[in-house]
């Protein structure tokens, strides 16, 4: 039984965006895990006063509470884990700055490269683009719902897939033993981000 929670909202920090407003309303309709994510041009100091805004709320609503990236913005908060990728400091050097009780993901798109985050020290798996998505970008070709359960197979940590995920193709990922998925923007760009979010909770509530 995993403790990592099944609904991971990834906060949009991009212009005209309303972090904390829908992060508040993810939460309150069911979304369990919050992942701080700064785009880069975002200060430090902007980067560490919104996760302990953030810390606030998942603390409120018993939800986690991740940093992407900045690690020690998430030890600096108070949060509960961090999450890394190949851009990011490598998964054994994470582990030692956040300690073993801490959440920590990473980044990983093949068994071989999910094997190697485990015994590096992740804790559970981010795995994707699942489908095609607009929001990052630099990315490689989604790897679908087979390439998701080729990575849950060669694992036994929580495997978190990101990437493209609405409510509508979230079971599709359940199916083939995804934990939980990471969402930006069936969320953040909702024009009802609550009742997106509720769609979601809906599919993991039964
Ligand atoms: C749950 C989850 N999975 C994957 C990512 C992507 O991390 P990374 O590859 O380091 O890319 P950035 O998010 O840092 O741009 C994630 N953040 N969360
Ligand atoms: C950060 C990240 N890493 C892989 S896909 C992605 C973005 C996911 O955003 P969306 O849910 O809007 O497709
Ligand atoms: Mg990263």
């Amino acid at each position: 039984m995993h403790t990592l929670g099944r609904l991971h909202l990834i906060t949009d920090t991009r212009p005209g965006r309303d972090t904390l407003t829908v992060v508040a309303a993810a939460l309150r309709a069911g979304f369990d895990t919050v992942q701080v994510r700064p785009e880069d041009d975002v200060t430090d100091r902007a980067a560490y006063e919104l996760t302990v805004r953030v810390l606030e709320l998942c603390r409120a609503g018993g939800a986690t509470c991740l940093v992407n990236d900045r690690l020690h913005v998430a030890l600096a908060a108070g949060a509960d884990g961090g999450h890394v990728g190949a851009d990011d400091l490598p998964v054994a050097a994470a582990r030692r700055i956040l300690g073993p009780g801490a959440v920590l993901g990473a980044t990983a798109r093949n068994p071989r490269a999910a094997r190697q985050a485990v015994a590096d020290g992740a804790s559970y798996l981010g795995v994707g683009p699942a489908f095609a998505t607009t929001t990052k970008t630099g990315l490689p070709d989604a790897i679908g719902p087979a390439g998701v359960r080729a990575v849950v197979r060669a694992v036994d940590v929580p495997v978190v897939a990101i990437g493209g995920v609405t409510a509508a193709r979230a079971a599709e990922l359940f199916a083939v033993g995804a934990h939980a998925v990471a969402v930006v923007s069936a969320v953040n760009s909702a024009v009802d981000p609550g009742a997106a979010a509720a769609e979601f909770a809906a599919l993991v509530s039964r």
